[in-house]
């Protein structure tokens, strides 16, 4: 059976359980279960701490696993990133009060706080920066305040947090991070139900990064529609009832499709129907 790593909790477990439902997999139905063997998929799901998925992928115990690129940059495990999986964003930025000026030259000699110490040792050590790494667990933004530390470097999501405590984020972002789908390293190639679960995945996230667009076109106006919904290969123009109208179907990307329908509407397009992709196959 495939041996796949999910996260069990945290910022990513929620979305990637989304993910894995819409492929068709069996869902957990008790939070505190660390694996889930799906028979009918031949899976076996292991249900563990983003932050450790990295380490069981590269030493071969688990196929593939599903974490946040800047924590297996952080395990130091070797993983080839297969998918991409659109959530979960995030950069990794130093910070420190925001009533100084800092630069990152200026982390020379100062006491750093962070959850993610292999990463920010790594990029200290490629500028030729000393410095010393306090290791905390989380909650890293109040470090400075109760004296621990001088800055620290952290997950920046909206960037909130940073805000509520006074920092502000300076140097370029170590890490530019969202959740991916990795596997093992060892193989130049996945294997055959290796690579069936990663097109399944592939699948939705690629779905969800579309919407169908269906619209009824006057023949007179086929061109210029079609240059703004090319779809994947080519638009379907089918024909309707009154041959002065053609139907068009076409995939479009989710996040510019609200203005795409805008600008249909104002060449004279009509009946605009945008749909969500569940899944799909290339
Ligand atoms: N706003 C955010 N806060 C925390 N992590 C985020 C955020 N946005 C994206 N992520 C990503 O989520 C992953 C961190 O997952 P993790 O499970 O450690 O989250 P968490 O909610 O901090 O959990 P825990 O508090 O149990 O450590 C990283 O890949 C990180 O980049
Ligand atoms: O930029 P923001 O959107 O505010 O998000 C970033 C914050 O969220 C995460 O913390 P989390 O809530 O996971 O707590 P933790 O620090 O204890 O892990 C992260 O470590 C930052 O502190
Ligand atoms: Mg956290």
């Amino acid at each position: 059976m495939l041996r796949v790593a999910v996260p069990n909790k945290g910022a990513l477990s929620e979305a990637a359980a989304g993910i894995l439902s819409e492929a068709g997999y069996r869902k957990r139905s008790d939070p505190k279960d660390l694996t889930v063997i799906d028979v009918a998929n031949e899976v076996e799901f292991y249900f563990l701490r983003p932050r450790d998925v990295a380490i069981y992928v590269s030493s071969g115990t688990l196929d593939l696993g599903i974490t946040g690129r800047d924590l297996a940059a952080d395990s130091l495990s070797e993983v080839i990133e297969e998918v991409p999986l659109g959530f979960g964003s995030s950069t990794f930025r130093y910070a420190a009060p925001a009533d100084q000026v800092w630069t990152v030259d200026g982390l020379e000699g100062k006491r750093i706080a962070t959850s993610y110490p292999n990463l920010v040792r790594k990029d200290l050590a490629a500028r030729g920066i000393e410095a010393e790494l306090i290791r905390l667990d989380g909650a890293v933004e109040i470090s400075i305040q109760l004296g621990v530390a001088d800055a620290i470097a952290d997950v920046v999501g909206s960037g909130r947090t940073l805000r509520l405590h006074g920092l502000t984020a300076f140097g370029e972002s170590l890490c530019d991070s969202e959740a991916v789908l990795v596997r093992n390293p060892a193989r130049p190639e996945p294997t055959k139900a290796a690579l069936q679960f990663i097109k399944r995945v592939q699948g939705v996230v690629f779905g969800q990064q579309y919407v169908m667009i269906d619209y009824d076109c006057p023949k007179d106006i086929l061109d210029k529609a079609v240059e703004m919904t090319p779809g994947l290969e080519s638009p379907t123009v089918s024909p309707m009832l009154d041959p002065e109208w053609l139907a068009v179907r076409a995939m479009v990307p989710r996040k510019t499709h609200q203005s795409l329908m805008d600008d249909l509407s104002a060449i004279g397009v009509r009946a605009i129907l945008a749909s969500d992709i569940r899944s799909c196959r290339f």
